[in-house]
């Protein structure tokens, strides 16, 4: 070390403390990186890599970003799951003696950002972490920006934990323990290992804390240790823990929810396509968040869902107050993050006039509230503080157009505080007095063409044109300055106005910025207040999004019932719905219960609209258990303890599992799992294997979860076979997705109708998908002979097969040449009178060779 420059020497022993962390070095008008980071940073942000002397023989890597364009940098290294340390010069270097002092002032991580320009408005920035104690795990989380920490623990530590914690979509997952879980395949979220500061929680939440778990008390303690060390600022924002048991929720693992496309696409994972693209019409950036929790936790809570849909329904039949409540909710802007600012220090004043026009709302949307018959919204408004001791305090303080910088001045109103009004007066006195000082002079000197102005080096000057000199009194004026065709001077007068205007200007902006940050201190006292309501509020907006939607969409309130029973009328697919443009979408029926209907075993061909109908339950039902009206005619359902499903391939490559596998362990998760309160969606499980095995595997997987889970399951396949087991096992019935063939041609009617489907039709499909052509007809001539041999032996059946396959290939040649010999002519005529239900395969071999055979001799 010693042989490099005092100043690598200072990096080197600052960068120690922060290894997997960029060190972004000030130097100057500069952050610079060095070493390694250079190398990575110069890759990852497209920046070009240079070298700089450091004392020894070898240039040291460097990159580097201005100063003033760093936070775009720093954002696309936080996308990227980087971390990045801050260091500044904590001196001024004209005071420095030797190397300028520097310390990290902030460290940024993808989970603890809160600077709103890297977030975003309708998403929530949680950080999460899990901790093991004794073989029970607590998971943490919390968004910085907004305040928020739930926590809870479950027993075991397996891929449930991790489940519920990715249920967050942690930006940064931070370990203590779980040597065994598999943390490369965790998506989008950067990994850190945690350590412990055992008393966090007890200092952050004092007497909450009490009521944790070791578990959770361990996961708080991880997390805010972890807080600790990366943010060096407030943390009095972190309102409330919020502890809940995960059971208290509708669970599904994180395969059915991407499954259903609850929150994003599988395709793109982009939110448009999704049920909460659907679904938000919030007019706030936190209804926008809240929304996506409820639909990420689905609630079990009969009561708590009835008060949801009450609001909803009072809120869906009054469009002009539905309307009035939409205008108000718009003036509010994001409170929770505008608390976290607050608390964080680092909220401007436009940030608190913000505060003010977003509480100014609040009283009628209160009176709106109070207009509506519903007991539930009655009580949120009665509830809600207006806070109307800090609008008028933030009126009186504060301008209505402060400007950006707070160190300028220009942000406190007139009347706020006596000494500042002085020093306006006084500066205004002043301005006034020079601004007079003109005409004065004119008269008094007889100069008319002389001029008052004012410039940054030698501050207010009188000139005085070449030809006019003569006419300067002399003593009075003291030259400052020559020009080409004037002087310019200053009188002791105007000198001492203009120390006078400078002084009061300085003081004012100094005095200014402390009384903004009194009143922004004064503000953080009252976040306990702001965060209540801005909860209160971004209810009242999800409630209204979801009258919104069930309003224009024309959805039913749903109707729970004890007795097992699950009725849906005309159901609809809410997102293919509200897609399908000319094309309308074909209601469904569905009816289940816990006896004779338990296992709906749908068939019909590809195409027809199996899964479409399946995800349509399951999504009917997470918008009932979210308190949202459902896309159908009437829905008289039961409330379901978890869904679980198994729709499309979801390959696990990474994790080292093929197709079938991941198959396989979803359906075990789920056969383990369930109960007689879940939901369960099997789509053509076994059909990864050979047809004997997947269709043994299938009706298995049937018996078991009649037999042993109760769970209502909707399965589909295509082994018509299966369709017997209506015949043999209580409580399966046969359903099918209904298919017409008209002209040659199939039709999708898209319907759900009772009953076992009679065909497949997969080749048609294949034609629809325009397969070439003698794919499809090599694929027609084969299935020909399949279904001819079905009904002989095993034997005959293979037979039959490797003939067909080793059969000429110019039979289906692409664009057959018209055949004009007579014996082709009765041959073909043979052909079309052929009877194929009623040959063998054998037979059809035979008249192959015939007519072969009398080609040759015509
Ligand atoms: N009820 C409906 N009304 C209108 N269109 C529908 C309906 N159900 C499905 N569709 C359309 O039909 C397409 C195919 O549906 P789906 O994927 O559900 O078929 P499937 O029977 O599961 O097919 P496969 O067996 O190949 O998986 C969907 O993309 C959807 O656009």
């Amino acid at each position: 070390m010693a042989q490099y420059t005092p100043m690598i020497q200072q990096y080197l022993a600052i960068k120690k403390d922060y290894p997997d962390t960029f060190l972004f070095f000030r130097l100057g008008d500069f952050y610079e990186l060095f070493f390694e980071d250079a190398m990575l940073a110069s890759r990852e942000l497209e920046i070009t890599l240079t070298g700089r002397e450091g004392g020894t023989d070898e240039r040291i890597p460097m990159c580097g970003v201005p100063h003033h364009a760093a936070d775009g940098y720093i954002a696309e290294l936080l996308k990227k799951g980087y971390k990045v340390a801050v260091c500044e010069q904590v001196e001024d270097p004209k005071e420095a003696k030797g190397v300028v002092r520097r310390e990290v002032t902030r460290v940024i991580t993808p989970g603890t950002m809160m600077e709103g320009k890297w977030l975003t408005d309708k998403e929530n920035n949680y950080m999460a972490a899990i901790a093991e104690v004794d073989g029970r795990s607590g998971i943490a989380a919390c968004d910085m920006s907004t305040g928020e920490m739930y926590v809870t623990s479950l027993t075991g530590t397996g891929q449930l934990v991790l489940d519920e914690a990715l249920q967050y979509r942690p930006k940064e997952l931070v370990f203590y323990g779980f040597d065994t879980l598999p943390k490369t395949s965790i998506p989008s979220a950067a990994i850190a290992s945690g350590q412990l500061h055992e008393f966090a929680v007890d200092e952050q939440y004092q007497s909450q804390a009490k009521d944790l778990d070791m578990a959770m008390r361990t996961a708080v303690n991880v997390l805010l240790y972890y807080i600790g060390t990366t943010q060096k600022r407030s943390l009095a924002h972190m309102r409330q823990i919020k502890r809940y048991d995960a059971r208290q929720y509708l669970q599904m693992d994180g395969f059915s929810r991407r499954n259903l496309e609850l929150i994003e696409t599988i395709r793109d994972k982009t939110k448009k396509g999704s049920l909460l693209w659907l679904l938000d019409r919030s007019e706030t950036a936190m209804g926008g968040r809240l929304l996506r929790r409820w639909i990420e936790r689905p609630l079990r809570n009969r009561q708590e869902l009835t008060s949801r849909l009450e609001a909803v329904e009072a809120l869906k039949g009054d469009m002009l107050l539905r309307s009035d409540v939409r205008t108000c909710l718009d003036r509010v802007y994001d409170l929770e993050r505008l608390a976290g600012r607050i608390a964080y220090g680092n909220a401007n004043a436009r940030d608190l006039v913000q505060l003010r026009l977003s509480l100014e709302a609040v009283p009628e949307l209160k009176q709106l509230l109070l207009q509506t018959d519903s007991s539930v919204l009655l009580q949120m408004a009665n509830e809600m503080d207006a806070c109307t001791d800090l609008v008028d305090f933030l009126r009186e303080a504060l301008v209505d157009d402060p400007p950006l910088s707070i160190r300028e001045g220009g942000i406190i109103r007139t009347g706020y505080d006596a000494y500042l009004d002085k020093l306006h007066t006084a500066s205004r006195e002043g301005k006034t007095w020079i601004a007079q000082l003109e005409q004065r002079e004119r008269e008094a000197t007889g100069i008319r063409s002389l001029k008052v102005g004012f410039n940054k080096v030698f501050g207010y000057y009188i000139e005085v044109s070449k030809a006019n000199i003569p006419n300067v009194p002399a003593g009075r004026f003291e030259r400052k300055q020559t020009l080409t065709n004037a002087e310019r001077y200053i009188t002791p007068e105007l000198k001492e106005q203009e120390a006078l205007i400078l002084e009061a200007e300085d003081k004012m902006i100094e005095l200014e910025y402390q009384l903004f940050t009194a009143v922004r201190n004064e503000m953080a006292k009252q976040i306990p207040r702001i965060q209540e309501l801005a909860e209160r509020i971004s209810t009242v907006d999800v409630l209204q999004a979801f009258a919104t939607v069930s309003d224009e969409r024309g959805y039913v309130r749903p109707q729970f019932s004890e007795s097992g029973e699950y009725v849906i009328q005309d159901g609809r697919h809410p997102v293919v719905e509200a897609v399908l443009e000319q094309e309308k979408y074909v209601a469904n029926d569905v009816t289940m219960d816990q006896d004779k209907r338990q296992i709906l075993l749908i068939t019909g061909p590809n195409m027809a609209g199996k899964s479409t109908y399946m995800r349509q339950i399951a999504l009917i039902t997470v918008m009932a258990q979210i308190g949202c009206f459902v896309p159908a005619k009437q829905a008289s359902l039961t409330l379901v303890d978890q869904i679980f499903t198994r729709i499309g391939a979801a390959d696990d490559l990474v994790g080292g599992h093929s197709t079938f596998m991941v198959e396989m362990l979803e359906t075990k998760h789920a056969l383990q799992k369930a109960t007689s309160q879940s939901l369960i969606l099997l789509d053509e499980i076994g059909r990864g294997t050979s047809t004997y095995d997947g269709m043994a595997l299938a009706q298995a997987v049937i018996e078991y979860i009649g037999e042993k889970i109760g769970a209502k399951t909707l399965f589909s396949t295509h082994y018509h076979e299966l369709t017997g087991l209506a015949d043999t096992m209580h409580g399966v019935v046969n359903v099918n997705a209904r298919c017409e063939e008209r002209d040659g041609k199939l039709l999708f009617l898209h319907r759900i109708e009772e009953g076992r489907a009679d065909k497949s039709y997969g080749i048609h499909v294949a034609e629809l998908a325009q397969m070439p052509h003698w794919v499809i007809e090599r694929a027609r001539s084969i299935l020909t002979g399949l279904e001819a041999g079905s009904s002989a032996t095993s034997t005959d059946m293979q037979m039959s097969f490797e003939a067909l396959w080793t059969a000429p290939v110019a039979a289906v040649s692409e664009e057959p040449s018209p055949p004009a010999h007579p014996e082709e002519l009765a041959i073909i005529e043979e052909l079309r009178d052929l009877d194929l239900n009623q040959t063998t395969p054998m037979d059809a071999m035979m008249k192959l060779f015939e007519w072969k055979k009398r080609l040759k001799q015509g």
